[in-house]
């Protein structure tokens, strides 16, 4: 199977403010397939956030070797989109205008296609009829799909996202679940996904990874044979709840006291 992120070895010591340092991870190994679903999840400070910095290029690790196609990363590659916790757009910009921005910024220009693609995507996040609204006219739902299809616009490979519902309320969160999944079946990649919801975890992935407390280290990769498409009825079905509660003393065991 063709191997899209790889991570070896990888350890991240950063400076901490009263001198010292922090371990924050330590021999990490990684290796992410074209087109999966991966979810990370961990007790906080676990290093989650800091392997989608590494693996988007935003960081440099102390230690290992992370590749993507076989290629070193040394800076932030095309292929790559990220979402973040907050949508993170500019408030005096009409929607479609934010979803354009980062072409607008890196090339100075936004080609008709590219146009046509913004509007495409604000199709495929069910906003179709909000393109020209600001983003304070729109629910933190729908802001953060507009943030969803602003990461999709260059079609990357690989799509980094850092808790992106965790702000929503819960029932938003479930529909941006079943969204994020049929957008994922509409425009296949590599999905890493940072939560602290193993329900969510669960419902989206083929394999979740398990990481201990600092200095964080994989600790267990699980697959998930839960059959897709998935729906409501994914949540019902007898092996999530087992999974999940398997799963939940796995993350208690390994949190710190
Ligand atoms: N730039 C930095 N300088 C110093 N320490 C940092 C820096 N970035 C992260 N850390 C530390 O590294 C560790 C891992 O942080 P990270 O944000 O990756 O954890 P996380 O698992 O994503 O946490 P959470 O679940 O709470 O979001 C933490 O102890 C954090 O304080």
């Amino acid at each position: 199977m063709e191997h899209v992120i790889d991570l070896d070895a990888v350890g991240q010591v950063f400076a901490a403010s009263d001198g010292g340092s922090v371990t924050a991870l330590q021999d990490v190994q990684l290796h992410l397939r074209r087109n999966e679903f991966v979810s990370l999840i961990g007790p906080s400070g676990c290093g989650k956030s800091t392997i989608l910095r590494l693996i988007a290029g935003l960081l440099r690790p102390t230690s290992g070797l992370i590749r993507i196609f076989d290629t070193p990363v040394t800076e932030p590659r095309d292929e790559i989109g990220m979402v973040f916790q907050k949508p993170t757009l500019l408030p005096w910009l009409t929607v479609l205008d934010n979803i354009t921005f980062p072409m607008k910024h890196k090339y100075g220009r936004v080609t008709v296609q590219e146009h046509a693609r913004a509007r495409e995507l604000l199709r495929m996040v069910g906003l179709t009829d909000f393109g020209h609204k600001r983003p304070g006219e729109l629910s933190g739902g729908m802001q953060q799909r507009v943030a969803i299809a602003r990461s999709l616009l260059h079609d990357p490979d690989i799509l980094l996202m850092d808790e992106p519902f965790s702000a929503l309320d819960a029932l938003t969160r479930d529909e941006m679940s079943f969204e994020l999944l049929r957008i994922w079946s509409e425009r296949p990649k590599t999905v890493v996904f940072v939560t602290h919801s193993i329900q969510e975890a669960l419902l989206l992935s083929d394999r979740i990874v398990v990481m201990s407390a600092r200095p964080g280290k994989v600790d267990d990769v699980i697959d998930v044979p839960l059959p897709r498409p998935r729906d409501m009825a994914t949540l019902a079905d007898p092996l999530f709840t087992e999974m999940a509660n398997a799963i939940r003393v796995q993350v208690f065991s390994r949190a710190p006291a």
